[in-house]
């Protein structure tokens, strides 16, 4: 059978939970092959989204396809895996029953050894389900999720709870199972295993997808530079007209510019005599998700764990709402 070329697509997908849009219009495509990491902060809609693309559930409008038909065509066919966050293998089995039986409901598994090897527990086939420590447990779901040989997997939050060197395990499994070709989804707070893990990373806020690229597209996409200098006690009338100012932050004395063009904003600045204690950095990507959401966090809400709380948010990028916004640190 000819595959399409996209694996999955999502068009213009809402969701509405009572009063509350999870999918507010979400669009996103996903080639065959692709790895691609959803990365939003809590609430942000991604556990809605993929709910959805495993048809676990029913949008109120819009569309969703996993290999050009319905969600249930492909599950059925064998063709998706899944990691799902509240997934709780049975436990008086061991690891070796349990993802051969898994494997028994596909049509074209792959030994159960295999799906071991892969998820770096081999060792494990003999020990009791409930016996596994978390890490282990995690990456047995990953061997469930693998073992049926399917062309795409869906991990939700993959890596959430475990620990650095576990992630690190985790993540060359996950890259070992795309190297075959297959495609991969993945959701994440982390901006550095969305960075360093996915060949795309989509930003999602509030139900839609705010930003969609290569982790460095998306830096540039928010203005790739930020230039910063003491105001000495001048105001900051003027900053955001610099030639390539996208945003501008003031944190107490020192103005913080998002620029496009880190050259001609610092010669302006310095026609303007505004050059104390001068820094030019680049944005990072922690920068750019800031700035993509910046404005939209619940008030009283940290960033999410494993976020940095300080960065760089400016408004006035992708259509924020706020122009000038101040980031309590
Ligand atoms: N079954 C449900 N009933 C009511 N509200 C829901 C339900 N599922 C999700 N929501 C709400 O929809 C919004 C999106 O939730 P979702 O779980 O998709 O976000 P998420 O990005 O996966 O968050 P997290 O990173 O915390 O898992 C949230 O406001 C959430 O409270």
């Amino acid at each position: 059978m000819a595959t399409p070329s996209n694996a999955v697509r999502l068009a213009q997908v809402r969701k509405k939970f009572g009063a509350v849009p999870a999918l507010d219009g979400l669009d996103l495509t996903l080639a065959a092959g692709e790895t691609l990491a959803l990365l939003g902060r809590n609430g942000a809609g991604k556990s809605t989204a993929i709910n959805l693309l495993l048809g676990l559930d029913e949008p109120d409008a819009g569309r969703v396809e996993l290999f050009g038909g319905p969600p249930h065509a492909a599950v059925a066919a064998g063709l998706v895996g899944a990691m799902l966050q509240d997934a709780r293998p049975i436990p008086r089995v061991t690891v070796g029953e349990l993802t051969a039986f898994v494997a028994s409901t596909y049509p074209l598994p792959m030994r159960p050894a295999e799906a071991l090897a892969l998820a770096g527990i081999a060792e494990l086939a003999a020990r009791r389900v409930d016996k596994l420590s978390g890490g282990q447990a995690q990456r047995l779901r990953f061997a469930l999720a693998v073992t049926g040989n399917p062309a795409l997997i869906v991990l939700d939050e993959p890596t959430a709870a475990l620990d650095v060197e576990a992630r690190r395990a985790f993540w060359r499994s996950m890259r070992g199972y795309a190297a075959r070709g297959n495609t991969v989804l993945f959701s994440t707070h982390y901006l550095e295993e969305a960075d360093e893990n996915a060949d795309r990373v989509v930003v999602v806020d509030r139900g839609r997808a705010v930003a969609d690229g290569t982790g460095e597209q998306i830096k540039q996409r928010v203005g790739g530079t930020l230039v910063s200098f003491d105001l000495a006690g001048r105001g900051s009338e003027g900053l955001r007209s610099l030639p390539g100012v996208t945003a501008v932050e003031i944190r107490g004395d020192r103005a913080v510019l998002r620029t496009g063009d880190s050259d001609a904003t610092v010669v302006a600045l310095a026609a303007t005599d505004r050059v104390r204690r001068l820094a030019v950095t680049p944005a990072s990507l922690e920068d750019a998700f800031l700035t993509l959401t910046a404005g939209t966090r619940p008030q009283g809400e940290g960033p999410p764990s494993g976020e940095p709380a300080g960065g760089a948010a400016a408004g006035g990028a992708a259509g924020s709402a706020a122009p000038h916004l101040e980031v309590s640190r």
